[in-house]
């Protein structure tokens, strides 16, 4: 029989989600590698009018909005599918009641958003290394601007980085049952410091980073000796662009297990 716990604020039904171990989860963090790197790759091969991204990016964020609002209605964003909107409001919190007490091991929503901080490092990081000044979109008038490609494309890396983050939830989770009688006391003083310092892992980081640098050069090498040519900084620019990206998304995902750590008692 499938455990049903009440989400008080709302009064839905939710159901009670176990969640994996952490060599599971890493593996599922490992999946998500490749597609990051690959939408990373294709999008610094179009060519970029900065522009575009004015006043705080809100043409991307338009985009996003509009492709939200289609994802909302698909179930993209519904409890436990680790998916949080950038534009939309958030998925309400769980509450512990003596119906639903949360069991160590069990997955509990808090109300973090690590997207905030995705959005701030993809506009004011990331976006200026996007500096190719070709495009792999062909014009018969010769233009190499397709703002629509760019942003629909950059719409999907932020999905994509978004998740990747907030698996963040359930490491914390996986943390918290591994150590309960540790973290509990921290939680109650608010101890975020000591709270990081038991979540952070640097052998893992390094494993993450150098996972990321394989699949960045894997990428950039298969593109040009596909046959296609490019000019010779484009190998070094997406590596570089990578390792930003990837020492970033553990920083987050890191700020998200933290605040998922201190709000599960509530
Ligand atoms: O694998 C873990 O233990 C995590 O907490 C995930 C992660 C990551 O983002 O990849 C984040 C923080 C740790 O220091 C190491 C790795």
């Amino acid at each position: 029989s499938v455990v049903v716990t009440a989400d008080v604020s709302n009064n839905a039904r939710r159901p009670a989600f176990p969640v994996p171990d952490l060599t599971q989860i890493r593996d599922i963090l490992a999946h998500l590698e490749a597609p990051i790197i690959s939408g990373l790759t294709e999008r610094m091969g179009l060519a970029t009018s900065h522009d575009l991204y004015a006043n705080n990016g809100r043409r991307l964020i338009d985009v996003l909005t509009t492709r939200e609002n289609i994802a909302l209605k698909a179930g993209r964003f519904d409890y436990g599918k680790m998916e949080y909107p950038f534009t939309l409001p958030l998925i309400s919190p769980d509450f512990t009641t003596p119906l639903t007490p949360f069991n160590p091991g069990t997955f509990h929503q808090d109300t973090f958003s690590g997207n905030p901080n995705i959005t701030k490092f993809y506009l004011e990081t990331l976006v200026p290394m996007f500096t190719s000044a070709t495009s792999f979109y062909y014009h018969l008038d010769n233009s190499t601007l397709n703002d629509d490609a760019a942003l629909n494309l950059d719409a999907t890396l932020l999905g994509l980085l978004s998740h990747r983050s907030h698996i963040g939830k359930v490491v914390a989770e996986t943390k918290y049952a591994a150590n309960v009688t540790v973290f509990v006391p921290l939680i109650k003083s608010k101890d975020a410091g000591t709270i990081r310092t038991l979540l952070t892992n640097t052998a893992q980081e390094a494993n993450v980073l150098a996972q990321a640098a394989t699949a960045a050069t894997a990428f950039s090498t298969a593109w040009i000796t596909s046959g296609a040519s490019f000019p010779p900084a484009t190998g070094v620019n997406l590596q570089n662009a990578a390792a930003k990206l990837f020492r970033e998304l553990i920083d987050i995902t890191t700020q998200i297990e933290i605040e998922y750590i201190m709000q599960r008692l509530r």
